[in-house]
């Protein structure tokens, strides 16, 4: 995302927080519920989703496919329609859109056009293309298996069964899931390679599609989805748990307490593990009616995480955060596959951690993250709204950490500096 904005000095801790703070809905669940409602056989209200760039570009690429896409309030009203080309899709930098939306375009009547940021170009998406390919749909990608391509629909998928390598992003496997119900024989997806990341968001797929009234059967490193119809009907958004990690986060570093209220008893998002990897780095975590409320002692106070996160790699930035203001060295393993996401996350990470002094080193699969005392400093943040997180999570130990570009965070948090400024004043 082009934006020249002015850098934002992330506020500095001036005492311990005491904070509840409400969060906005959940992006995976924003946008597979709005895939879902595009499919499905009735009209579907989406309530409480997320209003970010990425689930505002899912909305206009499903728009410019035909369904219909209104708001009610804060809700979303979904109408589906009969999913027409000629059509152009942004993608943006969002990889649920670019994975997402490729397989209800090829059941699409006509042509779609699909492209989206550079940095979108070079994340993985060749083995959903072939995959879809495998299945029955035309795309010309002009050999590249990358953005920009065409997805040439006819109205139909015939479906059935696929084999694809999904270790660089489980996002490649959930939209083939998504869309398999409307393909003439479902789908079978059968993964092969190195293990696939992001766990919790494969059960999220499932969960929902069954929520939808899917068929679903799951095997080891295989989905099998049957045809059939969506239906309509009403989705409830939970908060986004991922977008919590740096809220949360805040009273390791600042000591004191921050409760997210609404915090789900049972869910399938990733976001869920914080508990248990914030009470490994030594803060008190409790759910009870009120929300998650997690209590911490303040910077070194803390201990460092070894921990491998290869089912929610989402949560590295701020947890390297959390990592360089800890009271002993951390260890992120099963990570490699952040190397494809918004940005090379590792290799950001390291180097802006490193410019403000810390010791940061790259792994093979992760991160080995070794606390030292930071001083300010600007903070790149290389179009990744996580790494705008992470930035205000060390402002708040270190004075003057100039954060690049915050409004990059708007890919899913457009009101993130005001939610952050709220940490110090509510209570
Ligand atoms: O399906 C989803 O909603 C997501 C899956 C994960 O992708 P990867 O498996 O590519 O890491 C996650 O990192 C991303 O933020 C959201
Ligand atoms: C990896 C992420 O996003 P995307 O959905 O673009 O993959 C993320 O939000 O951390």
């Amino acid at each position: 995302m082009a934006s020249s904005s002015p850098h934002w000095v992330a506020p500095v801790a001036d005492g311990p927080v005491d904070a509840t703070v409400a969060l906005p809905g959940s992006k995976s669940m924003t946008n597979r519920a709005l895939i879902l409602a595009a499919l499905a056989d009735g009209p579907v209200c989406v309530h409480r989703p997320l209003h970010s760039r990425d689930t505002e570009l899912m909305a206009d690429a499903l728009r410019a496919l035909g369904v219909g896409v209104g708001e009610d309030g804060d809700d979303w009203q979904i109408l589906p329609g009969e999913l027409a080309g000629p059509a152009r899709v942004d993608v943006g930098l969002a990889g649920t859109v670019m994975r997402f939306l490729p397989p209800v375009a090829a059941l699409a009547r006509g042509e779609v056009a699909i492209d989206g940021e550079p940095r979108a170009r070079e994340r993985p998406m060749g083995p959903i293309v072939e995959a879809l390919r495998a299945l029955g749909a035309e795309i010309d990608d002009g050999g590249r298996g990358a953005l920009p391509f065409t997805v040439r629909g006819t109205g139909a998928v015939a479906g059935g069964a696929v084999t694809i390598d999904a270790s660089g992003s489980s996002q490649l496997v959930s939209g083939l899931l998504l869309a398999a119900p409307r393909f003439g024989k479902g789908v079978e997806v059968r993964h092969e390679g190195p293990p696939v990341p992001s766990a919790p968001h494969l059960a999220m797929t499932v969960q929902m599609l069954r929520a939808a009234g899917a068929t679903v059967e799951t095997g080891e490193n295989l989905w099998r989805v049957a045809p059939g119809p969506l239906r309509g009907g009403e989705w409830v958004i939970e908060p986004d748990l991922s977008n919590a990690a740096q809220f949360l986060g805040a009273a390791l570093v600042a000591g004191g307490r921050v409760t997210v209220p609404d915090w789900p008893g049972a869910t399938t998002q990733p976001g869920d593990a914080l508990r248990g990897l914030l009470a490994d780095m030594g803060a008190e975590v409790s759910l009870g009616p009120d929300g998650l409320t997690v209590r911490g002692p303040g910077a070194g106070e803390y201990a460092g995480l070894e921990a491998d996160l290869h089912e929610v790699g989402e949560l590295t930035p701020v947890l390297a955060a959390l990592a360089a203001l800890a009271g002993s060295p951390s260890r992120l393993t099963g990570i490699a596959h952040l190397r494809g996401h918004e940005t090379d996350r590792l290799a950001a990470l390291v180097a802006e951690l490193n410019r403000l002094g810390g010791d940061a080193r790259e792994l093979p699969d992760g991160l080995e993250i070794r606390p030292r005392p930071l001083h300010g400093g600007v903070f790149r943040t290389y179009d990744d709204h996580r790494m705008v997180m992470a930035a205000a999570v060390l402002g708040l130990a270190v004075p003057g950490v100039e954060v690049e570009n915050p409004g990059t965070v708007g890919k899913t948090m457009p009101d993130f500096t005001g939610l952050w400024a709220s940490l110090r004043t509510s209570g």
